[in-house]
């Protein structure tokens, strides 16, 4: 049990990556605070299996765009659990598009959801864990989009390669508090974000094809990973990233 006497908050945890990660790290002893924007019966059903692992599981609704919804989510989770050990930032979306007519909606949004939610989401865990006086860890579901483009991302890779960068500056910011801060960067994970972009059979096969480990990865990949940077494990990782890939990076021929 690794994380046994944790409590973890996890944001865009209704569904895929977040919500994997909410559940594996209950399996690994935690208590977990999910943040969730609309699917309320994708929350309630993490939160059923959490207490079905014996611990303890809280859904919040909140829009992570709105700066607000940081402090509060943290207010509740923390009122509801006790304190804030782990904070995963995971809540971000893609809606692929072509770059020369981006609208400016779309541009706006992905930024707001997928890196000013963060900074604020993050800022409001770091502020928590302070005030306890006891250290903690803050993981961000970055990407392997940090490090590459895409012809249909130019709105959504800039806010991972920001994301990455804000888990570097923070990590020096925190650690005089002993608040580790690192990324992870997945691969193509096979949910609800890519499902449309890979409904294209030739592409899908085009991108199993760039993949040494032979597959797409599955949410479950990111548990380990996750309890990994969570746990006392990493108790001397700090400002690092983690590609979480099955080797697509490496791949150039
Ligand atoms: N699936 C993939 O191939 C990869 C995903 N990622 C990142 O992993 C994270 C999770 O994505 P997936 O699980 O793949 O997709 P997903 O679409 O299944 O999950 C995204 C989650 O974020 C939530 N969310 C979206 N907007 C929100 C908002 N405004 N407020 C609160 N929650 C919100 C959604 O409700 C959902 O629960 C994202 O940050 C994504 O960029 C990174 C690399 C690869
Ligand atoms: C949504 C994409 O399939 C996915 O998102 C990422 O961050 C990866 O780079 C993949 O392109």
């Amino acid at each position: 049990m690794l994380l046994a006497g944790k409590t973890v908050l996890v944001t865009g945890a209704s569904a895929g990556i977040g919500r994997a990660v909410a559940v594996g790290c209950a399996r690994h002893g935690a208590d977990v605070a999910l943040n969730f924007s609309r699917d309320q019966a994708g929350a309630d059903a993490a939160v059923a299996e959490i207490e079905a692992l014996g611990r303890k599981g809280i859904a919040i609704q909140g829009d992570v765009a709105d700066p607000e919804t940081a402090k509060a989510f943290v207010a509740q989770a923390t009122a509801a659990l006790g304190c804030i050990d782990v904070f995963v930032n995971n809540a971000g979306i893609c809606p692929f598009h072509a770059f020369l007519d981006m609208p400016v909606e779309t541009f706006e949004r992905t930024m707001r959801v997928n890196l000013h939610g963060a900074y604020f989401m993050v800022q409001a865990a770091a502020n928590q864990m302070v005030k306890q006086g006891d250290g903690g860890s803050i993981i961000a579901m970055s990407s392997i989009s940090a490090l590459v483009g895409g012809e249909y991302q130019t709105h959504y890779t800039p806010t991972k390669a920001g994301l990455h960068s804000l888990m570097q500056s923070v990590a020096i910011a925190l650690g005089k508090h002993n608040i580790r801060c690192n990324s992870l960067f997945p691969g193509t994970i096979l949910t609800d974000i890519n499902k449309d972009d890979l409904a294209d059979v030739e592409k899908r096969r085009y991108m199993e094809s760039r993949v040494p480990l032979g597959r797409l990865g599955q949410p479950d990949d990111l548990v380990g990973p996750t309890v990994f940077l969570a746990s006392d494990l990493s108790a001397y990782v700090t400002g690092a990233s983690l590609l979480v890939d099955g080797g697509a990076y490496v791949n150039l021929q």
